[in-house]
């Protein structure tokens, strides 16, 4: 037996998430720099196999019904794009909360599409790859390379990679999963308007911690009212995390539930931790280092 490929599928956070519009079609517009955690899934690969996936851990049963998952969509994009591909047999090992605007399920179809390619020698700047990525979800394009850039459009343009502090961060899930749909449809922007919520912080490369959290206080999560509307308890999170000590920035990441607190260093968020765990014992709350 081969042994496995292997990837992370880490958790996506937005720092910011702008919503500009709405295009005729319905999607919506969106600026909004996305950093990765080192917190996530793992997936790996027998190659040459034909294509199926067995699922384990925590979050498994909430990942819905295997035929449907991300990974294997992905898989059948790439097998569409590139025909004479070999596939192989997926496990995934799933500890991040589903639907918790984190992008578990779009980061794992991106490890998928980084296994496939580095199983069929396929460059990670391939034109059908990103096609790939772009086909299986708005999310998929910027886990690809899960590095901290803006994404904007659907999520289909990508700005440069940028070189960022790592941020000391704790990301808490009260575990409520949230549709990211209803979060859009209920933000209630007509097809073909722009919104006007304000421009989005100056950010560039090289930027130090004290410099980038500065900038992103200036920026929002404009799903985040829309959010809180479905699921009040994201208002209990934000403001638990927002008045932890050593918290500098607290926001809700993607469409939520998931909020995420920056922290000027590693004891702060390890205290916050440890009391929040105390008093919310089933909430998913995790320290880690964003970039
Ligand atoms: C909101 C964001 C921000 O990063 O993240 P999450 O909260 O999902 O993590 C993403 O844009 C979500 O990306 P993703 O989760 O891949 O979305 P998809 O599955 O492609 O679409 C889910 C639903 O959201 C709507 N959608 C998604 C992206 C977008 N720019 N406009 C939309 O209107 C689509 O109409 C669809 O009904
Ligand atoms: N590998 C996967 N992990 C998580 N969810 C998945 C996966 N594949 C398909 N899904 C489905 O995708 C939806 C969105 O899940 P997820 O990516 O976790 O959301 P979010 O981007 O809001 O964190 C869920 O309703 C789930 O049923």
């Amino acid at each position: 037996m081969p042994l496995p490929l292997i990837e992370r599928a880490p958790a996506k956070i937005n720092l910011t998430l702008h919503i500009l519009g709405r295009r005729a079609d319905g999607w919506h517009e969106l600026e909004s720099l996305v950093v990765f955690s080192r917190t996530g899934d793992q997936l790996s690969l027998i190659e040459g196999e034909p294509l199926s996936l067995t699922i384990e851990g925590p979050t498994a049963p909430a990942a819905g019904e295997v035929a449907d998952n991300l990974v294997l969509r992905a898989a059948r994009h790439f097998a569409a794009a590139i025909p004479d591909a070999h596939l192989g047999a997926f496990h995934l090992v799933k500890r991040l909360p589903v639907a918790a605007g984190i992008g578990g399920g779009s980061s794992d179809a991106a490890a998928a599409l980084r296994l496939l390619a580095r199983a069929n020698g396929v460059p990670p700047d391939d034109e059908r790859l990103i096609a790939a990525a772009r086909k299986t979800g708005a999310d998929v394009p910027v886990c690809l390379a899960a590095r901290g850039r803006i994404m904007r459009g659907f999520g289909d343009e990508l700005g440069p990679v940028l070189k960022l502090p790592p941020l000391v961060a704790l990301i808490v899930n009260p575990n409520e999963p949230l549709e990211t749909r209803r979060v859009f449809e209920r933000m209630d922007i007509a097809p073909g308007a722009r919104t006007d919520f304000g421009g989005h912080p100056k950010l560039a490369s090289g930027m130090g911690p004290e410099e980038l959290i500065a900038a992103l206080a200036k920026g929002r999560n404009d799903m985040e009212p829309a959010a809180c509307r479905l699921a009040p308890i994201i208002g209990d999170v934000l403001s638990i995390l927002g008045s932890a000590p050593g918290a500098k920035l607290a926001r809700m990441s993607g469409s939520g539930a998931t909020c995420f607190a920056l922290f000027k260093d590693c004891k702060s968020a390890a205290r916050a931790r440890k009391a929040i765990l105390r008093a919310h014992p089933r909430w998913w709350v995790k320290s880690c280092v964003l970039n």
